[in-house]
């Protein structure tokens, strides 16, 4: 019975990966020493594992920015635009083409915009999205994940490389021509597959994982096909080969059948996330494949319930028998953060809850724990972990029966507002007195390496409170006061005071922990710290008003009051595997809806409730996402419910595909809404046009993602756009997201130009009527 592992976090456990990167493009540090920081994280992760037990340790893992990127640079996906960067400077090499791709390129002349990125799957992390034109070829156009097997096999560990599965490739890419369905591209694709094993046997490689998340997709005939001829005719070219199939974020379901039939050696599967379809596993697959039992956690920070996961393991050795079987965390650990030892802030992870839990390093021991027990019958081990299961279940720290009653209590009356929204629009127009096209921002203004280091610095108690806030106030007033100037027609205090849109929030509410060091990639070296929510949840106090009336006694503009909502505090925290996530969404909804009164009361006018990330969570089966929206609408609503008509509520959704999910976001029924929109180039509203969004919108006018100052004029034109498709009284103007990342002098241009941008449709429209 094999011990194997999909993958291992690669930012490095005090984030080095990070601090590499970010120094080397400020050029800071030479491209020799960013690489070497990489070959440290590496040989220090490969030694974890195996230090650990672990037999099938996987290389190729790692990324300097991300996996899907990589791929793409190995097979030579690489869109034509990018080999001028190699002409621009002849000191420019392979490495600045691959961050070019992902962050764009502006230097020497070029301007060049980076690869579309997006949500991996159901997850917060985010992937380069390849390109693809009907003539695309492949060929193998890098070395790495040969130098990276090699690098490990002289360190005397004889790694498994990892691959992203062809067909799961090309499905997360997108074609930029017409008239082609990227699977056509298959057969080309796959010749470089082979040069790869090719190689990789060459060097001594023995296995090799091929990662197919689609597999956990609703798939249709012909990509069902497009699996058995890749993995068909890679086993035909070499039928030596020990080949990993890797499925995980939800069941095969209904593609058991097409997965158990393939030639593969192995396939995993997600028992965490679709523990039912052991018992059809067991008897679907045949000699000689075995069965790879995601029973450890990828996705969540929980010890592992030893006797839950031994009861799969027996039944599959009593099935399969032992060489047929072997135990694995359910998906790569990526998804989790380092290593729970560094945590040792009893203020933050109280020692009773982190006796609960596990980080990524933790995780390859309950692996070896497991196999030791199945194998060995190790007792000691076995015991130790039943006590520390049932400490959590039987904690008092975990459950609050009036917080469990308050949810019972939710009536019909607790999810509507007073009036339908044309009588609030009527009242809020009346009592906000706001032109029209209103101008305003997403919320957050740059996070400047002086704030972060003032948080820091208060955090380790360097500072005091007092001059902590002092300072923040300082931020918040220039904002302020800046906003004014410029002409913006709502405010926004700026967020200067949190460190995320999530964590800020953990911190502030009862039932949650949170981290020093739990970091987890999001995009590139953007890292989150997700707090963890293990109890019921409560608000002790208002979070946001001092902040929102702070901001508000400076100004007699509308300041919007910030908030994050229920869904997305769900979506990027670690949540408790021992309740549905929608009664701990309810929960959330209570806590946002007492602080959405209390900003009410204390004065503010508009409140802002981002649900960032609606779309992101949606269930990746079509049958499993209408139960999910329902409880999303209704958690929202009892967030946003109680306040008066006249008090205007907006949300705020990035990155999304609203296509699928318009009637429930009408159904949200938020006064405003505001959505990413520009690099789409307004296409998006297509879906609310068509669909006949009932309320406003403020469609993102340029993109922040990158420091880009866009024109008034393409601000205008995209502007045009919407005006063509949305009637000019629910039409707002603001950017696509907030402006955190984004650094003062390009976000002071581009929101000068944005006013101006609105200004001018005024004038237009003026002059029409
Ligand atoms: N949770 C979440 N998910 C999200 C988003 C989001 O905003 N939040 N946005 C979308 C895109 N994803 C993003 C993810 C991270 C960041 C981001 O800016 N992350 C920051 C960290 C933010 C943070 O937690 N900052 C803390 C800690 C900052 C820090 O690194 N402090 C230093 C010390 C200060 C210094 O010397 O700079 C340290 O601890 O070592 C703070 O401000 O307090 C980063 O990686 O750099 C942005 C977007 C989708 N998912
Ligand atoms: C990722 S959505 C961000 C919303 C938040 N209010 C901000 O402006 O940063
Ligand atoms: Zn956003």
């Amino acid at each position: 019975m094999l011990k194997n592992n999909l993958g291992y976090p690669r930012i490095g456990s005090r984030r080095e990966l990070k601090k590499a990167c970010e120094a080397y493009w400020a050029g800071k540090i030479s491209q020799t020493e960013l690489l070497e920081t990489g070959r440290q994280i590496r040989l220090h992760n490969w030694q974890l594992q195996q230090q650990a037990g672990i037999d099938l340790i996987p290389s190729n893992d790692f990324s300097l920015y991300d996996h899907v990127l990589d791929l793409s640079l190995t097979v030579g996906a690489i869109p034509a635009r990018y080999q001028e960067i190699l002409n621009a400077n002849p000191q420019n090499n392979s490495l600045d083409v691959y961050f070019a791709m992902a962050r764009g390129y502006q230097k020497e002349g070029l301007d060049i915009k980076a690869l579309e990125m997006t949500k991996w799957y159901d997850t917060n992390y985010h992937y380069l999205v390849p390109e693809f034109t009907k003539n695309q070829t492949f060929s193998l156009s890098s070395d790495k994940i040969f130098n990276e097997f090699d690098e490990a096999k002289s360190a005397g560990i004889l790694t498994k490389p990892v691959l992203l599965g062809p067909v799961s490739y090309l499905l997360l890419g997108k074609e930029k021509e017409a008239d082609f369905h990227r699977l056509e591209l298959l057969p080309r694709l796959l010749s470089v597959y082979y040069d790869i094993i090719e190689r990789l046997t060459q060097q001594g490689a023995v296995w090799i994982q091929f990662d197919e998340p689609c597999l956990a997709l609703d798939l249709s005939y012909k990509e069902k096909d497009a699996l058995r001829t890749a993995y068909g005719t890679i086993r035909t070219r070499f039928p030596q080969l020990k080949i990993m199939l890797a499925t995980y974020f939800d069941g095969l379901r209904d593609n058991l059948l097409v997965a158990s039939l393939l030639p593969v050696c192995t396939l995993h599967v997600d028992l965490v996330r679709f523990p039912s379809q052991f018992e059809n596993l067991l008897t679907a697959i045949h000699e000689p494949m075995s069965l790879s039992l995601g029973v450890v956690d990828g996705r969540n920070i929980w010890k592992n319930d030893y006797t839950r996961s031994l009861t799969f393991i027996q039944k599959a050795i009593d099935k399969l028998g032992e060489a047929r079987v072997m135990i694995a965390p359910s998906c790569s650990l990526l998804h989790t953060p380092c290593d729970l030892e560094l945590e040792k802030d009893e203020t933050r992870l109280p020692s009773e809850i982190k006796q609960w839990m596990a980080f990524a390093k933790q995780k390859l021991q309950e692996i070896n724990d497991l196999y030791l027990i199945a194998t060995q019958g190790n007792d000691a081990k076995w015991a130790q972990n039943k006590a520390d299961i049932e400490s959590r279940r039987r904690s008092p720290l975990i459950h609050k029966p009036h917080v469990k009653q308050r949810i019972d209590a939710l009536s019909e009356a607790d999810t509507q507002r007073k009036s339908p929204f044309s009588t609030r629009q009527h009242l809020q127009k009346a009592f906000l007195q706001l032109p029209t096209f209103p101008t305003t921002t997403i919320g957050s203004f740059p996070q400047t390496d002086a704030i972060r280091q003032l948080r820091a610095r208060y955090k380790s108690g360097e500072i005091s409170p007092q001059h902590y806030e002092e300072i923040i106030e300082n931020h918040t007033k220039e904002a302020i006061k800046w906003q004014e100037e410029i002409g913006l027609d709502v405010l926004v205090h700026g967020e200067f005071e949190r460190n995320d849109m999530v964590e800020y929030f953990g911190e502030l509410l009862e039932g949650y922990a949170f981290t020093q060091n739990g970091w987890v990639q999001s995009y590139g070296s953007r890292c989150v710290k997700p707090p963890i929510i293990y109890g019921d949840i409560e608000r002790p106090h208002p979070m946001t008003v001092r902040w929102a009336t702070y901001a508000q006694s400076l100004t007699s503009k509308p300041v919007k009051g910030m908030l994050t909502g229920p869904i997305t505090i769900l979506q990027w925290s670690f949540v408790r595997d021992d309740q549905a996530r929608s009664e701990t969404m309810f929960q959330l909804a209570l806590a946002i809806r007492d602080e959405v009164l209390d900003l009410e009361k204390a004065g503010i006018r508009i409140i802002q409730i981002d649900e960032a990330a609606l779309r992101e969570g949606l269930p990746l089966r079509k049958s499993d996402r209408q139960a999910y929206l329902d409880h999303s609408v209704k958690a929202f609503r009892v967030a946003s419910s109680a306040v008066a008509d006249q008090t205007q509520i907006h949300t705020h959704m990035c990155y999304s595909e609203f296509n699928d999910i318009i009637e429930s976001i009408a159904e949200m029924d938020a006064d405003v809404i505001t959505i990413e929109t520009s690099r789409s180039q307004m296409e998006l509203l297509e879906a609310f046009y068509t669909f006949n969004y009932p309320n406003e919108i403020g469609p993102g006018v340029y993109d922040i993602h990158s420091p880009r100052v866009p024109s008034v004029e393409e601000m205008v034109q995209l502007l045009e756009k919407a005006l063509a498709v949305l009637p000019a009284d629910h039409l707002w103007v603001n950017p696509d997201c907030g402006l955190k990342t984004r650094r003062w002098p390009e976000t002071e241009r581009a929101l000068k130009n944005m006013v101006q941008a609105a200004q001018h449709v005024r004038e237009t429209i003026n002059e029409e009527v």
